[in-house]
């Protein structure tokens, strides 16, 4: 069997992570750390694009990695118009798509544009994004949010979701089709979703203001009371939005992103940081509650993942609450550098059909 080289691209709100696997094994594991400071100058997060690209290259440099031996680029995607899982080859809509920020902005916009960059440097200039932030396997019923207005989106961390969903699956030598799952990734965002025999039916959208409060977002708020706040003359939109995505949740009531630090805080008797620690375990118990029923109580497992399924305070306290509904396994970490080497090995075998994004939007 050949070997190939692929470059995986993740850029986050606080870093950039990248790894270069040799089939699947991983030769190259990096984190680029960015500061607050650094990416204050920067207006919105598709101008990082050179400031990231040019760090990327520095640290592959480092390593002492030549870019020209890649056989492909595989790179975390963003916030695209809604389209199904799946490998997706970067195209010129999609790269439009991406500068225009077409669905918000987000760090792993800045995935694609990086990548299909990058890839012109490659013999066969293949790039590509797998599992975006927009995956939408909703049913029709989800989407009805209560104002024709404002229609329900998904937007989750889909390539995580989808790479615990088939590990799990895998374990039990199931197929993910086979499975009825609820997915709770617990990151700098949360997203709990009601995976149905291989499809996320319905999920909180995990950016913009649904479900439970996470390290750096307020979750749903009521909705008049946020009304009342944009209309009172104290806030700018920035505010508002910085309100809800940058600095809600753990930050607005304990100054930090970092559960690793409130759990410090918690052992030495902050009994303020156990309070709010508690209520975010409380939300995100509700919402798998909530997805059970979606889920028409027939539930294979509840898993937990991401950086924060690895405090045990954390998960024992979801666990206490929501166990009575389904087993309840841990996958602590978020595995999507791994995903996305995974995808784009199985592209290179031959083994992935790759998707358009351009004919599957012009339909
Ligand atoms: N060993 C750990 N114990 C407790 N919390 C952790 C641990 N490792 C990471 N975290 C927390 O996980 C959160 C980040 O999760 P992660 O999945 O990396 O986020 P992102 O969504 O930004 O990728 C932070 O609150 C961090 O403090
Ligand atoms: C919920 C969409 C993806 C997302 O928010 O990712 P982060 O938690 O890594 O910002």
């Amino acid at each position: 069997m050949n070997d190939y080289l692929i470059l995986v691209i993740n850029p986050g709100s606080t870093s950039t992570k990248i790894a270069i696997y040799k089939n699947e094994k991983p030769i190259i594991v990096e984190t680029i750390k960015h500061t607050m400071k650094e990416l204050l100058g920067f207006k919105r997060v598709t101008d990082q694009f050179n400031f990231r690209k040019e760090l990327i290259l520095e640290q592959i440099k480092r390593c002492g990695f030549d870019i020209e031996t890649l056989d492909c680029i595989v790179a975390r995607g963003g916030l695209l118009r809604p389209i199904p899982s799946g490998i997706y080859e970067i195209d010129n809509l999609m790269l439009e798509d991406l500068n225009a920020n077409y669905l918000g902005e987000h760090a792993s916009n800045l995935g694609g544009l990086i990548a299909y960059d990058l890839a012109k440097s490659i013999p066969i200039r293949k790039a590509y994004i797998a599992d975006p932030v927009v995956v939408d396997e909703l049913w029709d019923i989800a989407r009805i949010s209560g104002h024709p207005k404002i229609p329900r989106v998904s937007i989750f961390h889909a390539l995580n979701h989808k790479a615990v969903a088939r590990a799990y699956a895998n374990s039990l030598g199931k197929d993910y089709n086979q499975l009825n799952l609820i997915i709770v990734h617990l990151g700098g965002g949360i997203s709990v979703a009601a995976h149905k025999e291989g499809r996320v039916i319905d999920v909180n959208n995990g950016l913009n203001g649904e479900g439970p409060f996470s390290p750096e977002r307020s979750g749903g708020l009521t909705t008049l009371d946020i009304s009342k706040l944009c209309f009172s003359g104290n806030y700018s939109f920035n505010e508002i939005k910085q309100m809800i995505v940058g600095s809600g949740g753990l930050i607005a009531y304990l100054g930090t992103n970092s559960v690793i630090e409130i759990e410090e805080r918690i052992n030495s008797g902050d009994n303020k940081a156990l309070e709010v620690l508690e209520a975010m375990c409380y939300q995100v118990a509700k919402e798998v509650g909530a997805m059970a029923v979606v889920l028409g109580g027939e539930v294979d497992s509840i898993i937990l993942t991401g950086g924060i399924a690895y405090s045990s305070l954390v998960t024992d306290l979801i666990k206490k609450r929501v166990s009575f509904l389904a087993p309840v396994n841990i996958y602590p970490g978020e595995n999507e550098l791994e995903a996305l080497a995974l995808n784009g090995l199985r592209v290179l075998r031959g083994e992935a059909r790759v998707l358009s994004y351009s004919k599957l939007i012009s339909g």
